[in-house]
Formats: C-alpha cells, sequence, structure tokens
C-alpha cells in the first residue's frame, strides 16, 4: 500500500480488521466483471457519463497558445466529480453489509454525492462538516439534508477539513461494525488513497478516448486542482506510462505560500510526514503539529494531500503549481465570461494555471482542463467578494 516512500496504513488497532476486509472487497471487485458493468451503469444512466470533452474556443484565443480542451465533470449529477468515488463505494459498502455511511466534507459536494447515493442504495448517511465550511458551502447543506443525510457541523480545530476527517474517523473507531467511511478523497491509509484512485480514473480514461476521437493524439498535458487530489489522481492515472503527456496539478496558494498559515499549499511548501493514516507531504511544523491553512476554496483547505502526489512530485512524473485566491478568482472569471461556463473556486485554481501554461506551451499543443465542479456553491461568496450581494 505504498508509493514510494510514501502511502503505508498507519491506523489504529480496532480499524485493522475494517481495513483487511475494506482491502480483500476491493482486490476482489476491482476486476470482477457483475461489479464493472454496475459502475459503467451507473456512471452513464445515473452520473450523465461520458461527461463532455469540448474546446474552449474563446478561452484558447485569450491564452494565445496551447489549444485548450475542457473536461466536463462540472456536468456530472450533484455537479462534481466526487459522485464516481460515492457510488463505487457505497456499492462495496452494500456487498460488505454495512447499512451506515459516513463522511466527512469540505465543500459539500461530496457530502452531496454521498447522501445521493445513499438515497438511491437506502442506506443511512451522516456527513461531518467544519462549522466553517458549513457557512461558506450552506446551499450544499442544504441539499445534503434535502438528500435525508445528517449534517454534523464540526466545531474542533479550525473547523474546515482537516477537522471534519477527524470527527469521521473517530465515529469509524466507535462504529465500525455496521459502518462504511466513504472517504472523499484519496487521502488517508491503504487501501483509500488507492480506492479513491480506481474509482476517478474513468475521467482520465474518457479524456484518453475523447482526444483520440477528436484530435486523434494524447493531449499534451492535463490540468487538475489538487485538494485531497482525487480529481487530479482520476485525471492523470490513465496518463501515467504516456511520459509525453505532462501532468500538472494546481495547489492553493491561498493569500500566498510565503507566509505561514495562509495557503495550502502542501506539495510546494510541505514536508514529509504522517498526516490521517498515510505518510504524505504536509504543512507542518518542528513538532510535527499540522499549521492552520487558508484557501478560497473550501475544497482545497486541506494541510495534507493524497500520498500517490507525493510520489508523482518526489518522481518527477508531475509538476505542482500554487494558484493564489486572487489568481483563481481571475481563473474563475474568464471561464464565466469567455466559456460561458460557472466553475466551482477549486476549478478555478486550474483554469488559471491552464491558461499561463497554454502561452508556454504555444499553438498546435492540447492541454486538458479537468473541470471538476460547477460554481453553484460558491454563488453567495462570489456575490460578497464582487460586492453585488
Ligand atoms: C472530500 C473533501 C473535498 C471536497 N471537495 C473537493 C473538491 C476538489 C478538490 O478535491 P480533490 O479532487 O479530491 O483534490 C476539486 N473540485 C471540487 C468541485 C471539489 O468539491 C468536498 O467535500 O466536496
Amino acid at each position: 500500500g505504498r508509493f514510494g516512500d510514501f502511502g503505508g496504513q498507519y491506523i489504529p488497532e480496532t480499524l485493522s480488521v475494517a481495513f483487511e476486509e475494506f482491502e480483500e472487497s476491493f482486490e476482489k471487485l476491482k476486476n470482477d466483471p457483475e461489479f464493472l458493468a454496475e459502475l459503467d451503469e451507473y456512471r452513464r444512466d445515473f452520473v450523465g457519463g461520458p461527461t463532455p470533452l469540448h474546446k474552449a474556443e474563446r478561452l484558447t484565443e485569450f491564452a494565445g497558445g496551447a489549444t485548450i480542451w475542457l473536461k466536463r465533470e462540472d456536468l456530472a449529477h450533484t455537479g462534481a466529480h466526487k459522485i464516481n468515488n460515492a457510488i463505487g463505494q457505497a456499492l462495496m459498502a452494500k456487498r460488505l453489509g454495512k447499512p451506515r455511511i459516513i463522511a466527512e466534507t469540505g465543500a459539500g459536494q461530496h457530502g452531496v454525492a454521498t447522501a445521493t447515493v445513499c438515497a438511491k442504495l437506502g442506506l443511512e448517511c451522516i456527513v461531518y462538516m467544519g462549522a466553517v465550511d458549513c457557512e461558506r458551502q450552506k446551499l450544499n447543506v442544504f441539499r445534503m439534508n434535502t438528500l435525508g443525510a445528517k449534517v454534523v457541523p464540526v466545531e474542533e480545530g479550525q473547523r474546515t477539513l482537516k477537522d471534519a476527517i477527524n470527527e469521521a474517523m473517530r465515529d469509524w473507531v466507535t462504529n465500525v461494525r455496521n459502518t462504511h467511511y466513504l472517504i472523499g478523497s484519496a487521502v488517508g491509509p491503504h487501501p483509500f488513497p488507492a480506492v479513491v484512485r480506481e474509482f476517478q480514473s474513468v475521467m482520465g480514461r474518457e479524456i484518453k478516448q475523447q482526444m483520440k476521437e477528436k484530435a486523434n493524439k494524447l493531449p499534451d498535458a492535463v490540468v487538475a486542482c489538487v485538494g485531497g487530489g482525487s480529481n487530479a489522481i482520476g485525471a492523470f492515472a490513465p496518463f501515467a506510462d504516456d511520459k509525453e503527456v505532462k501532468l500538472y496539478g494546481a495547489e492553493a496558494a491561498g493569500r500566498g505560500i510565503e507566509v505561514d498559515e495562509e495557503h495550502c499549499a502542501s506539495l510546494t511548501k510541505g514536508t514529509p510526514g504522517v498526516l490521517q493514516g498515510a505518510l504524505t507531504y504536509l504543512i507542518q511544523e518542528k513538532s510535527g503539529q499540522t499549521l492552520k491553512t487558508h484557501s478560497i476554496s473550501a475544497g482545497l483547505d486541506y494541510p495534507g494531500v493524497g500520498p500517490e502526489h507525493a510520489y508523482l512530485k518526489a518522481s518527477g512524473r508531475a509538476t505542482y503549481l500554487a494558484v493564489t485566491d486572487d489568481e483563481a478568482l481571475q481563473g474563475f472569471k474568464w471561464m464565466c465570461e469567455l466559456e460561458g461556463i460557472i466553475p466551482a473556486l477549486e476549478t478555478s485554481h486550474a483554469i488559471y494555471l491552464a491558461v499561463q501554461l497554454a502561452k508556454e506551451m504555444g499553438p498546435g499543443k492540447d492541454i486538458v482542463i479537468n473541470m471538476s465542479g460547477r460554481g453553484d456553491k460558491d454563488m453567495p461568496q462570489i456575490a460578497r467578494i464582487m460586492g453585488v450581494d
């Protein structure tokens, strides 16, 4: 369960049986034709996949370089990529006979995705969400409640994603017998990062297929934002062996990476350490205590990162660059005004980075942005920032 030196399974003894049975179930199911057929059916008939891949004509012209393509995962059911992982793990939980599902959420998209599949499959759903995120992603709290989930505001720590994960893990240790912890990103102890990557890789496989159909080539670069890293690893993984395809992750530089506690650029400014069950890069002080973080986007506001990204950085296979709040807002505006798409603030970090890269790469090259989610959830925050609320 390692990615180079990274990853591993640093868990309390009480969870070892649950992890063993989850890993066994995954090893069996990941090649099981019937399970894979069921996943395909959900992707097509419930999620609305394959999500479109199309040229961003005006954004390309504006950037003045490589052709920019958009992988429209924002059009997936519930409005983000999170649904792919939620369905896969919920179907596994059903097979494991676990009637109770818990989840953590930051942007609320994973919470909504989990509540959605629990309604569909008849599973109880409890979502832990930092009190700060309950406020800034209020629309998604309403949606979770409407879908029948119980949202538990978390008042610990800085009351954002890391704190929600801690509470979910605390619940799981107590209720592991009848409960599956449906983790929302490619983080945590083995096999969570591998399981989440597997379920999210549908995006990268579709990108590869669609680029072949539309341009008869591989993309020269794939760009995705990186919070815990699930939409990025899902877009990147199918290209791992295609060395000519460059992989870029956009981290959150918040108010700037020069100042501690003002960013979440774990790969750019972090150091190796163990966080929430995995050895990865994290923003920590000498004692190993994680530092506070800031990002305009709740879904990137996390001091760690998935261990597979730590490995991709260390091995040089992927490049991670930090994008500030203001740059993300710029990317947000460009996508709205040039392509008629209101993206999530998380996704906006990748949009800004892709425009910079397109300039550098020049005409004749092709770059794909993994449009991880839509921006409905962010409209109240955007309205306040633009002074139109
Ligand atoms: C699981 C915690 C992260 C959440 N969202 C993260 C997120 C992200 C970043 O998460 P990753 O793909 O896992 O890095 C990107 N785009 C959108 C639209 C997101 O909502 C959530 O709770 O919805």
